[in-house]
This record gives C-alpha cells, sequence and structure tokens, in this order.
C-alpha cells in the first residue's frame, strides 16, 4: 500500500473505513477501503481474506459498468486487507441530507434510470449485491450515480439456496427477507431501489421501520399485501406464521403519497414495490416500463447507453493489482 498516500477519512461502517487517498504514481485520487481486522474466531485471517475476495469479485464482475464504482486494486497486507477503487463523491443519502428537498420527477427518472441500469447488469452476471441504499449509491461530478459497497454481496450463480438471512439494512429490506426467507432473488435488490426511488421523490425514507417487525408492519400498510399469503413460497417462509400476515390491510397507498407522480412513474415505483417477489419487476423489467421508454423520457433524459455499450463489450482485463 505504500503506493497510496492517505489523505481524510470519507466514511465509516460495518465493514470497514473508507480513506481518500493519492496514487503517488498517477497523482490520481482514490478511495481506499480498509476492512475490519481480523476478529474473534478468526485468528488465522481466513474471514478476513474471504470478506476481502467476495467483494473484491463481485466489484470486478461488474468493472466497466458506469453505474457501478471501479476496482482499482485489492491487497491483503499483513493483518489488514484493502480495496482501492476510484473516488467518486458524496453518497446520495449526503447529497439528499444537504439538499433537504425531494428530487423532480424528471431528475428521480435520470437517477433510477442508472441505479436500475447498473442492477441489470449485476443481475445478468449473477451478483446480488444485498445492501442498496442510498449510503451506497455515490454521486459523481457530474450528477451521475455508481453502486459501492458490494460488502454484502454474493454471486448468487455460484451459490444454491439457502442464502444468509438477514441481509440489507432494514429500511431497505424486502417483505420475503423480513419474513425470513433464505430462497431470495435479484428483487430483494429491486425491492432496495424502489424504496430508492420513493425517498428521491419524497425527500425522505419511505419505510423508517424501527424493529422488524414494525418494518413489515409499515411495508404492509404502505404497499398493501398484495395477496402475499397466496405467494407460492410463503408457506415455506420461517415467519409465515406472523399474525401481521393475517391481519387485513388496505390497498396500496402510494398514489395518495405521490400525488403528483405521473402514472408512468407511480407504475415503475409500485412494480418495484410490489409486496409479492413474483410479482416485483426485474431491473431489466422496469427498464422496459414506459416512465422509461416513451419518447419524452428517452429524449429528456441522459441515457449513457454509450456506456452501456462499452460495458457489453467489457473492459478488459482485471484491476491493476489483486494480492490476496
Ligand atoms: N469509491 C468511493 N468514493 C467516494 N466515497 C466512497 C467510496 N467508497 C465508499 N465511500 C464512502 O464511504 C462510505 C462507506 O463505504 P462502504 O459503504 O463501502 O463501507 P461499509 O463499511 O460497508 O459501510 P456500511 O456498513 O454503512 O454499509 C460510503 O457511504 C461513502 O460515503
Amino acid at each position: 500500500m505504500e503506493h497510496y498516500e492517505r489523505l481524510d477519512k470519507i466514511g465509516e461502517g460495518a465493514s470497514g473505513v473508507v480513506y481518500k487517498a493519492r496514487d503517488r504514481r498517477t497523482g490520481a485520487t482514490v478511495a481506499v477501503k480498509r476492512l475490519r481486522g481480523a476478529g474473534f474466531g478468526d485468528h488465522d485471517g481466513s474471514r478476513l481474506s474471504e470478506d476481502l475476495l467476495r467483494e473484491a469479485a463481485c466489484l470486478e464482475a461488474c468493472r466497466g459498468h458506469p453505474s457501478v464504482v471501479e476496482l482499482r486494486a485489492a491487497h491483503r497486507d499483513g493483518e489488514a486487507a484493502f480495496l482501492v477503487m476510484e473516488y467518486v463523491g458524496p453518497s446520495v443519502a449526503q447529497v439528499m441530507r444537504e439538499r433537504g428537498r425531494p428530487f423532480p420527477e424528471a431528475d428521480a427518472r435520470r437517477l433510477m434510470r442508472q441505479l436500475l441500469d447498473g442492477a441489470r447488469a449485476m443481475h445478468d452476471l449473477g451478483v446480488l449485491h444485498r445492501d442498496l441504499k442510498p449510503d451506497n449509491v455515490l454521486v459523481d461530478a457530474h450528477g451521475d450515480l455508481k453502486i459501492c459497497d458490494f460488502g454484502m454481496s454474493r454471486f448468487a450463480a455460484a451459490t444454491a439456496p439457502p442464502y444468509t438471512s438477514p441481509v440489507v439494512t432494514l429500511w431497505y429490506r424486502a417483505p420475503e427477507l423480513l419474513l425470513g426467507s433464505t430462497e431470495y432473488d435479484d428483487r430483494v435488490d429491486t425491492w432496495a431501489l424502489g424504496c430508492i426511488m420513493a425517498e428521491l421523490l419524497a425527500g425522505a425514507p419511505l419505510l423508517p421501520g424501527r424493529s422488524e417487525m414494525d418494518q413489515l408492519n409499515r411495508a404492509f400498510d404502505t404497499v398493501g399485501t398484495d395477496d402475499m399469503t397466496d405467494w407460492p413460497g410463503f408457506c415455506r417462509l420461517p415467519r409465515a406464521g406472523s399474525p401481521l400476515c393475517q391481519r387485513s390491510r388496505p390497498p396500496s397507498r402510494l398514489r395518495e403519497m405521490f400525488p403528483s407522480l405521473s402514472a408512468a412513474g407511480l407504475d415503475v415505483l409500485s412494480g418495484l414495490l410490489a409486496c409479492r417477489p413474483d410479482r416485483r419487476l426485474t431491473a431489466a423489467d422496469a427498464l422496459r416500463r414506459p416512465w422509461f421508454t416513451d419518447a419524452e423520457s428517452a429524449d429528456v433524459d441522459q441515457p449513457r447507453s454509450a456506456c452501456g455499450g462499452r460495458f457489453t463489450a467489457r473492459v478488459g482485463g482485471v484491476a491493476d493489482a489483486i494480492v490476496v
């Protein structure tokens, strides 16, 4: 890590501390995430190596997509493990806090197009992010978004269920996860994207629950249960017997909560926030809805399709150095 001069601390979370740094060889500003040190029961540091490899592998798979933060290097250095990434900018959470007011619909649509395009690409590659939230979406100098923090990610294609539960920060956690599902799919990410879309449009979190059951109650009260109990996977959910699932609920309140949102915007929001996972939009489905495809939105938004094409061709080679 001698190539990097550490500058300010820019973030800290459950999995590590993130610093702004300067690459002494190129002068480029980068972000260096130091993963948390080996803990109890990890005397040989094997968990740290595993965490580093998993996060690096998911980032590397998505490398070259304009909506995913770019991995530059990964290092295991004695007791410590580091991920070196392009430096992007503040998180959407920080930007929203400073802005203090909602985004207009056209801006929200442009941002959601970028996020859904990044999610579609990662899901096509078999990567589940599993922790999408405004803190894990960064805003670059052009106002474009990049998804970061793949610390909870997994290659779904490489491992069959059961998957770990719980994943995803509480306020963005899908109903099936709150009900204990271990057989979930990429639609846990699209639920989280629905919560982010609502937050961009409202300027405040949609479902700020205080506990898992409070979170589920808020989700059911806001979007309705969508006949959740008829979902074929429902009876396998560990918490299927919860009284919260038996209570009758009013239909979705999203229209009433977002009175000025266009019908096409509400169609995407309700589709991402469908309670039943089998009725929820995937990222690819969402991008095919009229909100994104009609002539007006296609003309007005900046579709980063040139970059999307570049991603299809994939950036050649691997990151600078993956040393574990
Ligand atoms: N490439 C980057 N460029 C700029 N800032 C970044 C970058 N990567 C991370 N950050 C900042 O650091 C914060 C923490 O990073 P990250 O989410 O990867 O760590 P974490 O320990 O997994 O956090 P959490 O537990 O909250 O999910 C981010 O919210 C963001 O503000």
